[in-house]
Order: structure tokens, then C-alpha cells, then sequence
């Protein structure tokens, strides 16, 4: 069975509890803390940096941490979050001067890479850099702001990143952001993600763990075979 990992987004959660709420959610079975890091230029929102990032690793958190960097230039943050104690690290690869160069960095940093696609950017940027690439990401909204409604036409392009995960041969997770929630996760999976963010689900919802439980619930019934 395949493994499949849920990254509660920290975006919607308490910012003036941060460690305590995601110290819950992950205490509430979450894999991997989904870091929003928005800089109001690329993306019309201001998030947070890589000192929030070190104030949860010196908090206690110790799990994943997967930081989506929604910023223009990128290379410049690179260092410091993975100083901060990132594990992944993903960009937009329309960000970014050289999309391989920027891949390089994160990898010489020690951290996870991956490139993160709007719902219009095709996945172009993906022909010659799949060696180099730890994580795919989907947005199945537009970057900015949580909250928003999942945009259907992502389940195709899960399909072909699927089969292009697959045909190379290479270990890379896909992953899906934005809209995820109990009654669409098992669609989602079934198109083949295999690492889903949930923000406002999770956080909007007075019971962190109820929320996981019925996602996971619903990812057993996909039970890991794709398409
Ligand atoms: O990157 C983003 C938004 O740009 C996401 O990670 C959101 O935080 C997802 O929130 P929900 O759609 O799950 O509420
Ligand atoms: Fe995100």
C-alpha cells in the first residue's frame, strides 16, 4: 500500500498560538506541517519567514516541514530557511531565473526539492529537471489565500503528473494544494496524489482529529492503487 502523508497548512491556523495549534494538528495525525511563505509580489498576501519557521523547530516541532515559497526572486531564502530547519522546500518555477540552478540549492542545502505549478502553468517545467526533483506540487487554486474551492480540472493534470512520475521511474511525491477536503480527498487520491495540504479543513473545524481520521477514512478506500 502506498503511503499516503497529509500536511495540515499552518496558514489557517492560530498565528498568535502557532506552536500550540500545530503541535495539535500534528498531535491530531498530521505527517508533514505545510508552510505558506507569501511575500505580497508574487502572490497579493504576507506570510511568514524563516524566523517563524525557527521559533516551531525551537517550540518542539519536530516533524516535516515543507515550505511552499509563493516569492520572487527565490534564491535568496533558500539558505536561511533551510537553516531554519525546512525539509522540503518548493518553488514556482515562473519565479525563478534559472529553474535548475534553484533546485541545485535546495538540494545543496540539504533539503527535499520540488516545483510547485499554478492551475494555468503546464508541466513543461518538469522535462528536464525529473531527476532532480523530490516533490511535485499542484496548486488546485490560485496561490495567495486559503479557503478557496478546489478547480476540478486539477484531476487531469494529477493523472498526467501521475504518469509522468511513473514512466520516469523516479521516487517523487505528488502532492495537491488548495480546496482539499473529506468529500474530495478519495477523488483526488484516486487521480494520484499521494501528499494532500488541508488548511482551512482542518483548522476551520473544531475537531482536528475528526477531520484526519475521515480523510485517512477516505484515502483506505483508495487503499494506494492509482487511476
Ligand atoms: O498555498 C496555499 C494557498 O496559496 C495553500 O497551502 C493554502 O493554505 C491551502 O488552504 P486551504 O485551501 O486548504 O484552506
Ligand atoms: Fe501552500
Amino acid at each position: 500500500m502506498k503511503q499516503f502523508l497529509l500536511a495540515p497548512s499552518i496558514l489557517a491556523a492560530d498565528f498568535a498560538r502557532l506552536g500550540e495549534d500545530t503541535a495539535k494538528a500534528l498531535a491530531a495525525g498530521g505527517d508533514v506541517v505545510h508552510f505558506d511563505v507569501m511575500d505580497n509580489h508574487y502572490v497579493p498576501n504576507l506570510t511568514m519567514g524563516p524566523m517563524v519557521l525557527k521559533a516551531l523547530r525551537d517550540y518542539g516541532i519536530t516533524a516535516p516541514i515543507d515550505v511552499h515559497l509563493m516569492v520572487k526572486p527565490v534564491d535568496a531564502l533558500i539558505p536561511e530557511f533551510a537553516k531554519a530547519g525546512a525539509t522540503f522546500i518548493t518553488f514556482h518555477p515562473e519565479a525563478s531565473e534559472h529553474v535548475d540552478r534553484t533546485l541545485q540549492l535546495i538540494k545543496e542545502h540539504g533539503c527535499k526539492a520540488g516545483l510547485v505549478f499554478n492551475p494555468a502553468t503546464p508541466l513543461d517545467y518538469l522535462d528536464y529537471v525529473m531527476d532532480k526533483l523530490d516533490i511535485i506540487l499542484l496548486m488546485s487554486v490560485n496561490p495567495g489565500f486559503g479557503g478557496q474551492s478546489f478547480i476540478p480540472g486539477t484531476l487531469d493534470k494529477l493523472r498526467q503528473a501521475r504518469r509522468l512520475i511513473d514512466e520516469s521511474g523516479y521516487n517523487i511525491r505528488l502532492e495537491v494544494d488548495g480546496g482539499v477536503k473529506i468529500d474530495n480527498i478519495g477523488q483526488i487520491a484516486a487521480a494520484g496524489a499521494d501528499m494532500f495540504v488541508a488548511g482551512s479543513a482542518i483548522f476551520g473545524h473544531p475537531d482536528y482529529k475528526k477531520v484526519i481520521d475521515e480523510m485517512r477514512g477516505e484515502l483506505e478506500k483508495v487503499n494506494g492503487s492509482f487511476h
